[in-house]
């Protein structure tokens, strides 16, 4: 946990959680003057009916205390802004890993959410209190125990039977509470996950009717949260109170006890009230020591939730090969599961010249977006070699991976802005006729150009402003911007209609002609024209050729070809 702070708070952060505890030593001492202070005043001042001694003791006592309220407030503005930089420099990183993570099985968005808000948090408060208390607690507590047993010897006693007490019950709850703190984050992740799924699938749970029987699942997973919380809360509701109920039984003792020795001279009632005194600044710090450590099972909690996504295959770093000279794509050998134990994709050969088009095909679990999903090094834990251009796609940095290659999913995600921004998410600097030229391939145009303002037409939250096949065409058109080698479609048409599918096809035909294109699709129509065609079944290649050579040679394919086209023999267009 020290480490993840400390790997968060640079420069002027760095300074401030470390000038903070030590300009906190300064009120401590401040605090710890009053007892003996006070002492004075009632042992000498007010005994000799010295006036003046009174006066001069009375106005050091408000120097401390000025003094200490300077020291406190310097502290607290120093941490406050060494915990807020720790913060946000851990957010920042975490949203980074979240957004370049090839490995998202560890990083559902829910516990995301709440590992870079709740948890983060709770780590800042951690900080807050480490730079204010982790000094002023243990300090007041052992100071006020060596000025005690100074200022009255006799009394000293009843602290030693007192702390050891406090200690024990101390450690007792915290190995209590810490399991129950870890379950309460997982409450929370489940809440948030129930939630975020509710909210983006409302269309669906109204059309099913489901809203009561979501909105009763969600309030499961909301009392559950509630219990969870109850129970944390309930194992260390007791500290404080009990902590302030055996110091105040000292006080009581101190006073009897004291009482009857100052009866008999041996003690003075100065030296009983700075005991006491310092009887109550030990239960204050106690107290403070309650609240870190209960920070500190919480942050324990989190620190380990956040170091789990700050683990997550961090993006490669060392990069050493040369970008591909040209867009040949190939794959040896190559074995790939997202569990180890789960095979996906088994034994993987295969060879795209450059400047050809390549269509997969294959049933729905095949593989097929898994084959992509490695080419675009989504996930690293392969076996085997996967190139572009002869360059092992290992020694290429992700974004020299992604200047070679557009992606087209099915799942259209457009992001609010204006038609414009969403297509120059590949290309930031790309000029209005490129924009016109990708649309124009993708067919969008034929939907932009009436809008009012065409281009800079507003598009809403995940694009709910046009409809499933628009989108799908506003998402394709945005991987025909950047002027890429290899143009990847994984079943980028699905939801258009078959007239527009069929103008796609010829304009794609015509704009990437000569270049690298490969076309994933469950309708055969869509890869008759490529140059070869791959057949994917359960993770194997099982042909690979022409359509008219897959036709004389794969059983599969030609169930396909009969089950879509009516069985005839399609000659490639
Ligand atoms: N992120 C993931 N984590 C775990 N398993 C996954 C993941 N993505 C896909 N799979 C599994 O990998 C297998 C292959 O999926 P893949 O999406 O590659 O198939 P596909 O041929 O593209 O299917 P479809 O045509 O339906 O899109 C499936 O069994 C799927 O459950």
């Amino acid at each position: 946990m020290f480490t993840i702070i400390m790997t968060h708070t640079h420069g002027k952060a760095r300074i401030a959680f470390f000038l903070a505890p030590a300009i906190m030593l300064g009120e401590v001492l401040c605090d710890l003057q009053q007892p003996t202070q006070m002492a004075q005043i009632i042992d000498h001042g007010l005994a000799q009916g010295d006036g003046h001694y009174v006066l001069m003791h009375a106005s050091l006592m408000l120097g401390f205390a000025l003094l200490g309220l300077m020291c406190g407030a310097t502290c607290g503005t120093l941490g406050s802004y060494a915990s807020l930089k720790m913060g946000e420099a851990l957010r920042s990183e975490m949203l980074t890993i979240a957004l370049t993570s090839r490995d998202p099985a560890g990083l559902a968005p829910a516990t995301l959410i709440t590992r870079i808000t709740n948890d983060v948090t709770q780590m800042q408060n951690l900080v807050m209190m480490v730079t204010r208390g982790l000094v002023r607690s243990p300090l007041l507590l052992i100071g006020g125990i060596v000025m005690s047993t100074i200022v009255c010897p006799d009394l000293a006693p009843i602290l030693f039977v007192i702390m050891p007490l406090l200690v024990v019950y101390l450690l007792v709850i915290v190995r209590r509470s810490l399991p129950l703190y870890t379950a309460m984050q997982q409450a929370v992740d489940r809440v948030n996950r129930s939630m975020r799924e509710n909210l983006q699938g409302a269309k669906t749970i109204k059309s099913y009717v489901l809203e009561d029987h979501q909105l009763t699942s969600f309030n499961a997973d909301n009392t559950h949260l509630q219990m969870t919380s109850q129970k944390a809360a309930l194992a260390t509701v007791t500290l404080a109170p009990v902590i302030q109920l055996l110091l105040n039984l000292g006080v009581v003792i101190a006073l009897g006890y004291g009482g009857s020795l100052a009866i008999a001279k041996t003690i003075s009632s100065g030296q009983i009230i700075a005991f006491v005194n310092y009887m109550i600044q030990i239960t204050t710090a106690m107290i403070q020591t309650v609240n870190i450590i209960t920070a500190f099972s919480r942050a324990i909690t989190s620190a380990a939730r956040v170091q789990a996504v700050l683990a997550e295959n961090p993006p490669a770093v060392s990069a050493t090969g040369m970008p591909p000279v040209d867009a040949a794509i190939d794959f040896h050998q190559v074995s790939f599961g997202y569990d180890a134990a789960e095979p996906i994709l088994a034994n993987i050969n295969l060879h795209i010249d450059a400047g050809t088009t390549c269509g997969i095909v294959g049933p729905t679990g095949s593989g097929k977006s898994s084959l992509i999903n490695l080419l675009t090094r989504s996930f690293d834990q392969y076996t085997g070699t996967i190139t572009i251009g002869g360059v092992d796609i290992q020694q290429l940095s992700l974004p020299m991976v992604h200047q070679q290659l557009s992606v087209a999913l099915q799942d259209s995600v457009l992001f609010s802005g204006t038609i414009a921004s969403n297509l120059r998410f590949g290309d930031p600097q790309a000029s209005a006729a490129q924009l016109s030229a990708a649309a124009h391939t993708a067919v969008a145009d034929e939907f932009i150009e009436p809008l009012p303002k065409r281009f800079d037409a507003p598009v809403a939250q995940r694009g709910k402003n046009f409809s499933g096949g628009q989108r799908q065409r506003l998402n394709l058109a945005r991987a025909f911007v950047p002027d890429h080698a290899i143009v990847i479609l994984d079943d980028a048409t699905s939801a258009v209609d078959q007239t527009t599918n069929a103008q796609i096809k010829s304009r794609l035909a015509q704009a990437r002609h000569g270049q690298t294109t490969i076309i994933i699709s469950q309708r055969v129509t869509n890869v008759i024209a490529c140059d070869q065609i791959i057949v994917l079944d359960a993770g194997k290649i099982t042909a690979q050729g022409t359509h008219e050579e897959l036709l004389t040679r794969s059983p599969f394919y030609q169930q396909l070809v009969a089950t879509q086209l009516g069985g005839g023999r399609y000659a490639a267009e």
